[in-house]
């Protein structure tokens, strides 16, 4: 993957920087000493420090101050406080920067908005997932007009390095995205969690269990990717007439899984509405 030849900060050294600051590193996109983070937490700091060789620091403006590229990577109940700290401490200096950010439901007008003392700010928002820890991220972005072509390829170097990325040219689907692929990663945990409290239900220990459901899970994703069939075709295949898929499916079918799915699936998207309107 090309080095990136810029500096590139995070407010706020959560689990989601975490996941991108490695792949960064992991990928040679970026090296630790162009990298800096600020959190509230001294310990989260050392730990960065500790784990990347990174420049910490528990001042938000000194990463500004330190950075070509800021991610925005607090929780959506701080981002207000966040950004008005920052506009009132160095809004100006953030006005030749990019900043991404990855918080779920947060509008880019209301980045633009709470940092107005940077008018035309280039924002890109960016909604990743935790599978990014392990190279294996999915990822939606909208870049705003003030983002520059050479600024696009800067996000898009910096969020491919922890996996895939698709570009969005409408923001309104980003909670979409947020809802499929952001919050995905939990759906999938759930199932699984369900599926090896059903095998020991049944007589298997739980290390077996797991080990069956991961595996499964893996193989089931694997064969979509390698086979040009339909997830449909390959669930038709699974099922024989009269056989135990069958048996399974009319259960999941009768307690209306499909349905549950969609619906729960639109609450998150609902959710990251909400956020918004909520906490900036
Ligand atoms: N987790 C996920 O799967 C995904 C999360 N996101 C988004 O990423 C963002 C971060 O999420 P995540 O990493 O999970 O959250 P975390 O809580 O793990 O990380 C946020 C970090 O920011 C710190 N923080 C709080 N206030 C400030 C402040 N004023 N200045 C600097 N740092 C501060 C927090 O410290 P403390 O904990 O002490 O408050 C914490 O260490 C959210 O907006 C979320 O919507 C996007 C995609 C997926
Ligand atoms: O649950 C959340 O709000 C965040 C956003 C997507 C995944 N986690």
């Amino acid at each position: 993957m090309a080095k990136l030849d810029k500096t590139v900060g995070f407010i706020g050294g959560g689990n989601m920087a975490e996941a991108m600051i490695g792949g960064l590193l992991a990928a040679g996109v970026c090296e630790a000493s162009r990298v800096h983070a600020a959190d509230v937490s001294r310990d989260r700091l050392a730990y960065l420090k500790t784990t990347f060789g990174i420049h910490t620091t528990g001042d938000n403006c000194a990463v500004v101050d330190g950075c070509d590229v800021l991610v925005l990577a607090v929780k959506p109940q701080v981002m207000g406080s966040v950004l008005s700290t920052l506009d009132a401490g160095c809004g100006p200096r953030l006005s030749k920067k990019l900043v991404i950010t990855i918080a779920a439901g947060i509008p880019v007008q209301t980045i633009e908005g709470m940092l107005a003392s940077a008018p035309g700010l280039a924002v890109v928002r960016a909604m990743p997932n935790t599978p990014a820890l392990v190279g294996c991220g999915m990822c939606g972005m909208y870049a705003n007009p003030h983002v520059t072509s050479a600024d696009r390829g800067h996000a898009r170097a910096i969020l491919e390095a922890t996996g895939r990325v698709i570009e969005f040219e409408t923001e309104a689907l980003l909670d979409a995205v947020t809802a499929v692929s952001g919050s995905g990663p939990a759906y999938v945990f759930y199932f699984v969690e369900a599926m090896v409290k059903a095998g020991e239900n049944l007589g298997l220990d739980t290390k077996d269990a797991f080990a069956m459901t991961l595996q499964t899970v893996k193989g089931a994703v694997t064969l979509m990717e390698e086979r040009g069939e339909s997830p449909k075709e390959l669930r038709q295949k699974v099922t024989s007439p009269g056989g135990t898929t069958e048996a399974a499916l009319r259960v999941l079918r009768e307690k209306e899984f499909p349905e549950i799915v969609m619906t729960a699936i639109e609450a998150a998207c609902q959710r990251a509405g909400e956020l918004s309107r909520q906490y900036v």
